[in-house]
């Protein structure tokens, strides 16, 4: 058994994708024991600015953080991670040997330096932003057809 966590930041906001999320779950691998941990996002009121951004970062960053058990292997998703050959989830997790894995979705702005600094595997799926919220289901998605 693989266990693994999901981090993710905020909460689903919509019935379809909640539902979605839901139906994705009942037919994931049993092999792997999927745990999806919340942290609260950071309300913004100026996102525009970078500073802004930069301090909601590091707020989340610091939950993000905090949500990672100890010893666990972590692969963060980031766009702009050097594109990998092998995007199969389930091989790139099954090729590190490990049992326990954080896996890590920013939320609307991303994730902070720090927590891609202690980052084991950087992922990037395309050169596309996609939103997180999707971002999450997409994951998920993957353990399907482990
Ligand atoms: C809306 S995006 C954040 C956009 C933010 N401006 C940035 O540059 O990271 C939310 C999160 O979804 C994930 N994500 C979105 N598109 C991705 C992609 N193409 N590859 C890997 N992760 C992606 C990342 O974890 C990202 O932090």
């Amino acid at each position: 058994m693989i266990n693994i966590d999901l981090i993710c930041v905020g909460a689903l906001k919509s019935d379809i994708f909640k539902q979605a999320e839901k139906n994705i779950l009942k037919k994931t691998d049993k092999n792997y024991n999927i745990k999806i941990i919340e942290i609260e996002d950071e309300k913004n009121q100026n996102i525009n600015r970078s500073s802004e951004i930069e301090k909601i970062k590091e707020k989340e960053g610091a939950k993000i953080l905090s949500k990672i058990k100890k010893g666990n292997y972590v692969i963060t998703l980031e766009i702009d991670a050097k594109q990998s050959k092998n995007l199969s989830i389930c091989n790139i997790i099954n090729e590190t040997g490990r049992e326990n894995i954080s896996i890590i979705i920013g939320g609307s702005v991303g994730l902070s330096k720090k927590v891609s600094d202690i980052s084991n595997k950087k992922i990037s799926i395309s050169k596309m932003t996609f939103p997180h919220q999707l971002m999450r289901l997409v994951m998920l998605e993957q353990f399907i057809i482990c």
